[in-house]
């Protein structure tokens, strides 16, 4: 009884200095974190019920009365549609996958071109599938953390998105589950160069797959994720930004095709932004505009979106209606994004230093007519620095 009592002390002392050890801050200077926050997305196909139910239950993306007993039910009622259409991508969102490569190369780079923040470490603070922000959160505690950077992988704006990641990395800092973080944060760059430099690269390479004689009437297509009519007519900025991003893109290309913004993967009966991407390619078919270029303008990574909706759904559709279709790939590990991620993060550290404080100005501005309750409710905590 003795011996075994001793033996559980020694085995429980042992376990805790293990786990101290793992946990113990890396020797040398804490790190300075770039969280990168995004929704994620299941990573395997058993994880769509758990990341379903987790977005159903966001009352920032979707409010919904009697949330907490409607989320699960819908999210099961829409499980084996969304798992289908997982599986036929391959098996799982590479979110995750590309968001790793995505923060390491920036982090490095970041290590070269601002060696007095060094050393630099990239997070991943994902809304609904893990690592999620409260993981995240304590990994940082652990980590020492004293100097974190919000910086929301969503290049446009809107209180549904970046707003619900914001207000997450809120609850979870100011309960103290990140240890104590001196805060800021980057919440938009939708028409950053570097950004825009990425995107039209990938543009030039599906141009240069028609042939040259006819590629300056390709119509580009630039398509993104659509929002409920109820967001965009309480002000939300996301469809104004991903327009500035479009018009920005086509500055860069000295205006070389014809083009639309098209919006896609709208959920649910309600009305929500239009014209619906499916819509406008059976439109051009019609018009006899039978050659054109997705271009994904939203989202920074593959997803069920590009390689389900644009590539097996809508291509294909298109493809039936005699014309010819290319997607501009996502950006995934573009070397010219990851350098524009570093670049936006160097320059924030830069304009923190230099006192233009933790927020951007837009940061601060509520959408005027959003009557959810938790809309910008971390601005104040963010701009105070996360105090
Ligand atoms: C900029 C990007 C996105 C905006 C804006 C956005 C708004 C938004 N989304 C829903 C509902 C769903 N979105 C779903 C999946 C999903 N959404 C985005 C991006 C934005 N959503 C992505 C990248 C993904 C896929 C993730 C992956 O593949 O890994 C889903 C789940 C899929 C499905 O059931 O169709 C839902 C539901 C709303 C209501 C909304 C605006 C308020
Ligand atoms: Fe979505
Ligand atoms: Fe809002």
């Amino acid at each position: 009884m003795l011996a075994a009592s001793r033996t559980s002390a020694v085995t429980r002392s042992l376990t805790r200095s293990l786990a101290s050890l793992h946990n113990a801050p890396p020797a040398g200077k804490s790190p300075t974190a770039i969280v990168l926050m995004n929704m994620g997305g299941p990573a395997t196909v058993p994880e769509t019920k758990d990341f379903l139910t987790n977005l159903f239950s966001d009352g920032d993306l979707i409010p919904l009365p009697f949330q907490r007993f409607l989320a699960p039910l819908i999210a099961r009622r829409r499980t084996p549609q969304i798992e289908k259409q997982y599986t036929d991508i391959g098996g799982g969102s590479p979110i995750l996958h590309y968001t790793q490569i995505q923060g390491e190369g920036m982090a490095k780079l970041m290590d070269e071109l601002h060696p007095e923040t060094a050393p630099h470490k990239a997070y991943v603070a994902f809304r609904y599938v893990r690592p999620m922000t409260e993981q995240t959160a304590k990994q940082m505690k652990a980590d020492g953390v004293k100097r974190a950077i919000a910086f929301t992988q969503y290049p446009q704006y809107s209180c549904s998105t970046t707003g619900s990641s914001l207000n997450e990395m809120f609850r979870r800092g100011s309960a103290g589950d990140a240890g104590d973080i001196e805060w800021s944060v980057i919440d938009r760059w939708g028409t950053h160069p570097g950004f825009i430099e990425a995107v039209s690269q990938n543009i030039e390479a599906a141009l240069a797959k028609f042939p040259a004689s006819s590629r300056n009437d390709v119509v580009l297509l630039f398509s993104a994720h659509s929002l409920p009519m109820s967001v965009v007519n309480r002000g939300d900025p996301y469809i104004l930004e991903v327009s500035a991003s479009v018009s920005a893109v086509m500055d860069r290309l000295g205006h070389s095709n014809p083009y639309r913004l098209v919006w896609q993967s709208q959920v649910g009966p309600s009305a929500w932004m239009g014209m619906q991407t499916s819509e406008a390619l059976k439109g051009l078919a019609r018009l006899g505009k039978k050659q054109v270029v997705l271009v994904p303008i939203a989202f920074t990574s593959d997803h069920i979106e590009t390689l389900y909706e644009l590539d097996l759904e809508y291509a294909e559709e298109a493809r039936e209606l005699g014309m010819e279709v290319h997607r501009a790939e996502s950006l995934n590990e573009s070397p010219v994004f990851i350098r524009a991620l570093a670049d936006i993060a160097v320059q924030h550290l830069q304009d923190c230093k230099a006192g233009k404080g933790p927020v951007s100005t837009q940061f601060n501005l509520r959408c005027p007519g959003c009557t959810n309750a938790t809309c910008g409710q971390q601005k104040e905590w963010f701009a105070r620095g996360g105090r």
